[in-house]
């Protein structure tokens, strides 16, 4: 059935650790030809071309001189690109969006720039995904396995970055299409359990960040996922004592982790600052609690331990109040 089919001519470098063929129900996508350690690189990529502007100012024009300046041979790649691997785009802006990825830094303030990568894009989504890109620093994107992924098994993303506070229900609102992974199926006690976690990890981003993001990133006003007009205020307000806040910081880990969705780039961006925390207690009971909790080694571990300081008071509390403040 897929002999001859347009992607068979992508060009994939040798060595990678995967192929490119049907996915039932998904249009192509990539499989793995061996085992991928977790932590592996799968596939580093150049794009064929960049955009740099906001994907929502670009239009037909820019796509089309953007291709007319390249090399026949990278025309040739770009033209084989098709809807989820069926028909033709019905515009070259289409093509590039449903290609392309941001590859402007987000910790560096970069202005929005978007590369088209024909490889990388043939990885479909799933909310439960065993590989990401982890962070992008130059032209180049690179993808890493995230668990441990067995050969023949399929590799997939997450597409969207706030996929981890959103229910089944959000999520779907935000994809063009019906995700089929263990978050999705309904009916499943995974599926419940899923939707719980990441609306209590809403919660908690909401608890210690002082606002509920909606899935654009602006302020969630009509259905604010903490009900109680008093916890708001206190969040919103930065009167959240550093205690909670640690917890708060140690619960939304160990819920990750439940989802399967803490991979090794997220907990060594999110340890250092649990670990960093305890300078900050003025109480040395409270310092001596964090320590131990942090010697534990699992972070349902950490977590038994760490709740002891639930309720107490430090002596930094209204000082890092006023600091949130000032940084808001
Ligand atoms: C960037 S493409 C991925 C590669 C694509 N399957 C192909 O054949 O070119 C994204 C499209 O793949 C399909 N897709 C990706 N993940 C999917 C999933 N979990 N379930 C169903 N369709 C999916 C959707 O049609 C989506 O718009």
């Amino acid at each position: 059935m897929s002999t001859g089919h347009p992607y068979r001519s992508l060009r994939v470098p040798d060595k990678v650790p995967f192929e490119l063929r049907p996915s039932p129900g998904k249009g192509w996508g990539a499989f793995a030809t061996r085992r991928i350690a977790r932590g592996s690189r799968i596939l580093s990529e150049k794009p064929i071309f960049i955009i740099r502007r906001p994907h929502t100012e670009i239009t037909d024009d820019h796509v089309t001189i953007a291709f007319k300046k390249l090399l026949p041979k990278q025309k040739a790649q770009f033209l084989l690109l098709h809807d989820n691997g069926a028909k033709r785009f019905t515009s070259m802006n289409e093509a590039f969006a449903e290609n392309s990825f941001n590859i402007a830094n987000s910790d560096r303030n970069e202005p929005e720039a978007h590369g088209l990568f024909p490889l990388h894009s043939r990885f479909n989504h799933s909310c439960i995904p065993n590989a990401k890109i982890p962070n992008v620093t130059g032209e180049v994107i690179s993808s890493f396995a995230t668990k441990d992924i067995h050969a023949g098994e399929e590799i997939n993303f997450c597409y969207n970055t706030d996929f981890e506070c959103r229910t089944r229900y959000e999520r779907h609102q935000a994809l063009r299409f019906t995700c089929q992974c263990m978050a999705c199926l309904p009916g499943t006690s995974f599926r419940r359990l899923s939707d719980i976690r990441r609306r209590l990890i809403r919660g908690l981003q909401y608890l210690t960040r002082g606002v509920d993001l909606d899935r654009n990133g602006q302020k969630q006003t009509s259905h604010p996922i903490i009900v109680d007009s008093k916890l708001r205020m206190m969040a919103e307000t930065f009167s959240i004592p550093l205690s909670s806040r640690w917890i708060y910081a140690l619960l939304t880990i160990f819920f990750l982790e439940e989802e399967g969705l803490l991979d090794d780039f997220m907990e060594a961006r999110l340890r250092p600052s649990l670990t960093k925390t305890v300078q900050f207690f003025k109480s040395e009971s409270n310092q001596s609690i964090v320590r131990k909790a942090m010697q534990q080694n699992t972070w349902l571990k950490k977590l038994q331990v760490g709740f002891k300081l639930y309720g107490r008071e430090d002596a930094v509390d209204y000082e890092l109040t006023l600091a949130l403040r000032r940084l808001r």
